[in-house]
């Protein structure tokens, strides 16, 4: 039997057309946005209500300490890069991280990717400028296309409904490699000792050997790693386009509750987190476990009252902060939100994104990060919880599985000049996969040395 949603609940998942609402774009015809969205709203939803309750629950374990979330994918998916070498890459890159994060925290880790839906971009800049050429900034592809001409950065509507395609053929595989044999435990260490095989990496040697013994421990014990074949893995966006996300939103017919079935996860951006903005109203209507980017002028007062608006009830794993306050402010503009949270007894799984917070100008031009700035915002965080004694639940980073030149340093020691060989990134640099093994490698180091 399906519940019924209430009516007022019904009529609350359109109140944010009627308050301020930033970043969005500025759709050229409203026509064409209506036949969009009346299109998506009668399209299978593309995650299950009771997979985001499961998910809800694993948060609430990373929110204890009894769990570690590790969220990953690239800054701006695109439509282009949707294909099965892209993703799979992605996947392994996102498992064999896991895999160490596991083995360094002695806890089960929430595999989750900025994946099949990461296609809305917020900007500093309406537009972009280029050789005394004005035009609309690109905003993602299910806005616009990034070519620089006045055709591809016209916002198209017809654009959300191709991104939820995308989603779903990008979600199916996702589902298939996870649950296919791809993610197998076995196979997934295999790689990471292919990984530290090379001489650049030895430093790492003895972690994977560990992780080797560990499992040959298991196996002598009569372990089933036949049931380690298969791995949960989550789905999750920035919710920046709010009539793409009205548009997916179902009611759960198991609870008559709204759901937003574009993904399991979604969060708020650090620009549109306003407490009477059109995002935070949204989301405080669907009852997906949900995020919020913290950046470093948030005051503690904001985060009280985020999560007045954003989880009344203190339900365990629904309120995840994302704080994202740069390696050099995060030891003084974390503490004292950690304190007044952690003193009002509530419940907020912590992560930590050690990427937004450190983006330069490289003297090349690039928008780039130092690979030591993320590597220390982590630290800064894992020690800012353990001053407070909050629980550090999780890391939420931008990376690719594939060789792009994006970031500076690693042991690969990427520079300036080495940064032009692949810098393929359409918004944010991401770590590529060896910096992001290289990322969990030390990251591991850092929970076991704790
Ligand atoms: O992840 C996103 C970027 O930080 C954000 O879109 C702003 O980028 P911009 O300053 O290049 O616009
Ligand atoms: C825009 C992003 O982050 P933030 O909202 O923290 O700036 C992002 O995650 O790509
Ligand atoms: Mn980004």
């Amino acid at each position: 039997m399906s519940v019924e949603a209430d009516p007022k609940v019904l009529a609350g998942l359109d109140a944010w057309r009627d308050l301020p609402s930033r970043q969005q774009p500025t759709w050229p015809d409203p026509v064409a946005l209506e036949r969009a969205t009346t299109d998506l709203a009668a399209l299978p939803p593309l995650v299950f209500a009771g997979e985001a309750d499961v998910l809800t629950a694993h948060l609430a374990a990373a929110g204890r300490g009894e769990a570690f979330l590790l969220q990953g994918g690239d800054c701006a998916e695109t439509f282009a890069e949707a294909t099965a070498d892209n993703i799979r890459n992605k996947i392994k890159t996102i498992l064999q991280m896991a895999v160490v994060l596991t083995y360094g925290g002695s806890l089960p880790v929430v595999k989750m990717g900025r994946m099949a839906g990461q296609y809305a971009k917020p900007r500093s800049s309406d537009d972009e400028t280029r050789d005394g050429v004005t035009l609309p900034a690109y905003r993602g592809d299910a806005v616009n296309a990034h070519d620089f001409t006045p055709e591809a950065r016209e916002p198209d509507p017809g654009r959300l409904v191709e991104a939820y395609n995308r989603a779903a053929a990008t979600l199916n595989l996702i589902r298939a490699f996870t649950t296919g044999g791809f993610a197998d435990l076995r196979r997934v260490h295999e790689w990471n000792r292919g990984f530290t095989a090379n001489p650049a990496y030895a430093r790492y040697e003895e972690v994977a050997a560990e992780i080797d013994r560990a499992m040959r421990f298991m196996a002598a014990c009569g372990a089933d790693f036949d049931a380690l074949r298969t791995v949960e893995f989550f789905a999750s966006h920035e919710a920046l386009l709010l009539d793409y996300e009205r548009s997916l939103t179902r009611i759960d017919s198991r609870t008559g509750t709204p759901y937003d079935c574009s993904a399991h996860f979604l969060w708020i951006g650090e620009r549109t987190r306003q407490l009477d903005g059109a995002h935070v109203d949204f989301l405080s209507r669907v009852r997906n476990p949900i995020g919020v980017k913290l950046g470093p002028t948030t005051s503690a007062d904001d985060a009280l009252a985020l999560m007045d608006r954003l989880n009344p009830s203190d339900v365990p794993g629904r309120l995840t902060f994302i704080t994202r306050m740069g390696a050099g402010r995060i030891r003084d503009a974390l503490p004292p939100l950690l304190e007044k949270v952690t003193a009002s007894g509530r419940p907020v799984t912590w992560v930590c994104d050690p990427m937004h917070g450190n983006t330069i100008t490289a003297s090349s031009g690039f928008k780039t990060r130092r690979f030591d700035d993320v590597l220390d915002e982590v630290r800064g965080f894992f020690e800012s919880h353990r001053a407070v004694g909050s629980v550090p639940g999780g890391l939420h980073v931008e990376l690719t599985g594939d060789d792009v030149t994006e970031v500076l340093g690693g042991s690969e020691a990427i520079d300036d000049e080495g940064l032009a060989r692949r810098y393929e990134t359409l918004v944010d640099p991401r770590l590529n996969h060896q910096q992001s093994l290289e990322l969990a490698f030390l990251v591991a180091e850092m929970i076991r040395g704790s």
